[in-house]
């Protein structure tokens, strides 16, 4: 069924019932309110190198957790975790940019273009949330996923990374076609699959490889227009109209008043807590979405200094600050691990800057990225996973010499392992005695994970989104009738049900002795 004539919220919930893919859910409708009791896996939980899941497993079986949790648990919680990386969150969240628009204002707007994308779906009635702790957050339940859609007998394969995004809401753009078939013309109903494992070659007629099905959609293009233009196309190729997991297409949508961004990322720059007027520096801040978000959060007044050390990256920084229309950021294509002044003078431009330049710095550190959902498939090698902890620190260390006495810093990642956040804490507390573990606001997430010699207050004061502790999916919500346990219940699964990620705020002691 495509769009117009897509099955209602009723049949989607017989779908799900009577499916016999996995692990059946019990669903419970009550007052417009679609609640998954259990998570469904529709996929195989994400594929890994044996060494790298060995590697994993080892950190979430550690001793300190093992006798904490017992085998059995432990055990549980790791599979749930890695079934978990393979599906998408079960909230889209939208920051809204509040210097441009007030939240009231850009929910009912965001409410009015969903139910236009939506007209004639499952969803057309799906509701906005606003978050409770996050004033400038907006939530948007996913429905899904839809696994009785039929398929079509045209086979579109596209990026493991465009697969992804279709997950999330995205149409499928021309780059991220691998292969179609020489039959299809613009107009054709056609089955999308991604290839996970990154074997389909670009151009192939077609791909007998491992695929996974995100969705049907309506060719846009046919075969001949989309791999034999002689100009590199950029537009959408494949208008998703019956996607495994339904949720809005942020393409072109309000994008002068809304980041789409997960959660936790929103988090980190409350958790900074910049104020106008500061001087903050963003060591590593491509593609920007926190560097716009702290300049929103200080009203554009002050300074923003955006740094990463990739140029095309930087670019993007640029553009989103022009975009949102950010005055304050300041953007520099550098290093960060140089960032440094070693002596001499401070030439008023860019980096290197002298020590104790900034009232607060943000270390969204590179990292192993294992926290990102959904991610069905990682070929990285365990020596790559375990690559980061030594830039981390190198760019660490900068960043605390950087900090003014009494300024504040935030160390960031959306991964999960201990090595690259837990441990680096320990490191850092240990090597640094001029810095002291500050507690968060919000605090949505878990505590520190145990394992790597951290107290429980240290634990207590550190976030971690941890999308093992998830039991109960998202949700579709009709706008009426929703009481505000049904939308606390909403909020928690919300805060649960994320991408993996992990926060640390540290204060800069003035006077260590
Ligand atoms: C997690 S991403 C940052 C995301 C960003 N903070 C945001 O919210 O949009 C990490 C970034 O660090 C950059 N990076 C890696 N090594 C770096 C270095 N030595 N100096 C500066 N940036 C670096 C990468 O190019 C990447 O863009």
């Amino acid at each position: 069924m495509l769009r117009g004539g897509g099955p209602c919220s009723r049949e989607i919930v017989s779908t799900l019932i009577s499916s016999s893919c996995g692990r059946i859910a019990s669903l419970v409708k009550n007052a417009g309110l679609l609640n998954k009791e259990k998570m469904i896996s529709v996929f195989p939980k994400i594929s890994l190198k044996p060494e790298v899941e060995a590697y994993l497993q080892s950190v979430f079986k550690n001793k300190e957790l093992l006798t904490a949790l017992g085998s059995e648990q432990s055990e549980m919680k790791f599979d749930a975790l890695l079934s978990r990386l393979s599906h998408p969150p079960a909230f889209t969240s939208v920051r809204v940019h509040t210097c441009a628009a007030s939240t009231d204002h850009i929910k009912k707007l965001l409410t009015e273009e969903i139910r236009k994308q939506f007209k004639g779906w499952p969803m057309s009635n799906i509701a906005v949330l606003e978050h409770p702790e996050l004033p400038d957050v907006l939530l948007i339940p996913v429905l899904g996923p839809r696994l009785n859609l039929q398929r079509h007998s045209i086979e579109v394969i596209v990026g493991a990374q465009c697969g992804n995004a279709v997950l999330r809401g995205a149409h499928v753009f021309i780059p991220g076609i691998l292969s179609a078939p020489k039959r299809m013309k613009a107009g054709d109903a056609v089955s999308v699959y991604s290839d996970i494992c990154g074997k389909c070659k670009r151009g192939a007629v077609e791909f007998m490889g491992s695929k996974t099905f995100v969705g049907n959609g309506i060719a846009e293009l046919s075969r001949n227009e989309i791999f034999c233009s002689n100009c590199t196309l950029r537009g959408v190729g494949i208008r998703m109209a019956e996607p495994v997991y339904i949720s809005p297409s942020f393409d072109n949508l309000l994008s002068r008043f809304v980041f789409l961004q997960n959660l936790p990322s929103v988090v980190v720059s409350h958790v900074l807590d910049p104020k106008p007027g500061e001087r903050i520096l963003d060591i590593c801040a491509a593609p920007g979405g926190k560097t716009t978000h702290i300049a929103a959060l200080m009203n554009d007044k002050g300074e923003v200094i955006a740094m990463d050390k990739i140029a095309n990256k930087v670019k993007k920084i640029k553009q989103n600050a022009e975009n949102l229309q950010l005055s304050c950021i300041k953007v520099f294509c550098y290093d960060g691990t140089k960032a440094l002044a070693k002596e001499g003078i401070w030439d008023g431009q860019g980096p290197p800057f002298l020590p104790e330049s900034f009232d607060r710095v943000l270390l969204d550190a590179p990292c192993s990225g294992l926290g990102q959902r959904p991610n069905m498939a990682c070929d990285w090698s365990l020596k790559e996973i375990t690559s980061y902890p030594p830039l981390q620190r190198k760019l660490f260390r900068v960043a605390v010499n950087l900090l003014k006495p009494g300024g504040t810093l935030v160390y960031s990642t959306c991964t999960i392992t201990l090595a690259e956040n837990e441990e680096q804490v320990a490191w850092a507390l240990d090597l640094f005695p001029c810095l002291h573990l500050e507690s968060q606001e919000p605090h949505l997430g878990e505590g520190g994970m145990m394992g790597a010699g951290l107290s429980y207050d240290q634990r207590k004061l550190l976030q971690r989104f941890d999308p093992s502790s998830v039991t109960e999916g998202g949700a579709s919500v009709s706008p009426s009738d929703l009481n505000s346990s049904q939308i606390a219940h909403l909020i928690k699964s919300a805060n649960r049900d994320t991408i993996g990620f992990f926060i640390a705020k540290f204060v800069k002691v003035q006077d260590v002795s």
